[in-house]
């Protein structure tokens, strides 16, 4: 039905505009959906795809109406297999209805032929996995992204190009380069994408909440990106709301600060859920 198709996109607004008014709503945070193992054992749920729909519904339910956006982490759906890969889509589907924004955690990232097939899962028009929003790893090449950034235009969907990940393995990639570093380079092809847009535009950029001080080291501008910055690391990584103040006082208004263990383990309670993501949600204002 391309014709309904035409008219979705043209109905919905560019992704970081939606970002932008979803934040100044109910604030910059993002829950994560992370079902691990050991959270649905302590929610009382079977490791199978019954307990992964009941973990990953009760967070979409629990979250709806109150938080900026919501980031399935997509690996924890693939170790269930087509089974699990069905809950995500229900899982996205449920949250596009309760009018939620979604940000598919996929960490994709190929040549571009391949990437053009990643885009279409995750970004097009009609696929059941189309979330609002992807992570994506320039380490094929900024470049190779391009069929995403495009799709991703195309169809009022963002990304977040990973820039400095929160784990300490990254620096090893991501720091190389010293004043004209990897991530600093990634950093500013984001910013192009951006030109012009205020607050932010479309391609998001993932910066670690645990990684202030490298932003300093490696003399990166963040405000400059005009990006949407989503800052994982909070809660069970060990990062803080101050820490992240610290490292992101220039471009506060960019942050989207994202936590998953760190309120699930509130769980199963979707009132004790939403109390804990809020508590983590008031730490960042
Ligand atoms: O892209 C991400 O979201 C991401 C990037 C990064 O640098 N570090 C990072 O932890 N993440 C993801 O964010 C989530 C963090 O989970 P918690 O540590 O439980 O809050 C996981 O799903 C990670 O895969």
């Amino acid at each position: 039905m391309p014709e309904q198709r035409d008219d979705a996109v043209a109905a919905r607004a560019p992704f970081g505009e939606r970002l932008a008014a979803a934040m100044a709503e109910h604030g910059p945070l993002c829950v994560g959906i992370d079902p691990h193992p050991g959270l649905l054992a302590a929610w009382g749920l079977n490791d199978d795809v019954q307990g992964l729909r009941s973990f990953s519904l009760t967070v979409v339910e629990a979250m709806a109406g109150h938080m900026a956006a919501l980031k399935p982490q997509v690996a924890l759906y693939e170790r269930h297999g087509s089974a699990g890969i069905a809950v995500l889509e229900e899982t996205l589907a449920l949250s596009r209805t309760a009018g939620i924004l979604t940000i598919a955690d996929a960490k994709r990232g190929d040549i571009g032929s391949t990437m053009a097939a990643y885009a279409q899962a995750w970004l097009g028009e009609g696929s059941a996995l189309a979330a609002d929003a992807v992570t994506l790893s320039p380490y094929l090449g900024y470049e190779s992204l391009r069929p995403a950034l495009d799709l991703a235009a195309a169809t009022g969907r963002g990304v977040f190009v990973l820039g400095l990940t929160s784990n300490p393995e990254g620096a090893a990639v991501q720091h190389v380069g010293g004043a004209d570093s990897v991530a600093a380079r990634v950093i500013r092809a984001v910013g192009m994408e951006n030109a012009g847009a205020v607050p932010f535009g479309s391609t998001g950029l993932v910066i670690g909440a645990t990684v202030g001080d490298a932003l300093q080291r490696l003399g990166i501008d963040l405000a400059a990106s005009a990006a949407p910055i989503l800052a994982p690391g909070l809660g069970a990584q060990g990062a803080t709301g101050a820490d992240m103040k610290e490292a992101f006082g220039a471009c506060w208004d960019q942050i989207l600060g994202t936590s998953s263990r760190g309120i699930l383990a509130a769980g199963p309670s979707g009132s004790a859920l939403l109390d804990a993501a809020r508590t983590t949600r008031d730490s960042l204002r």
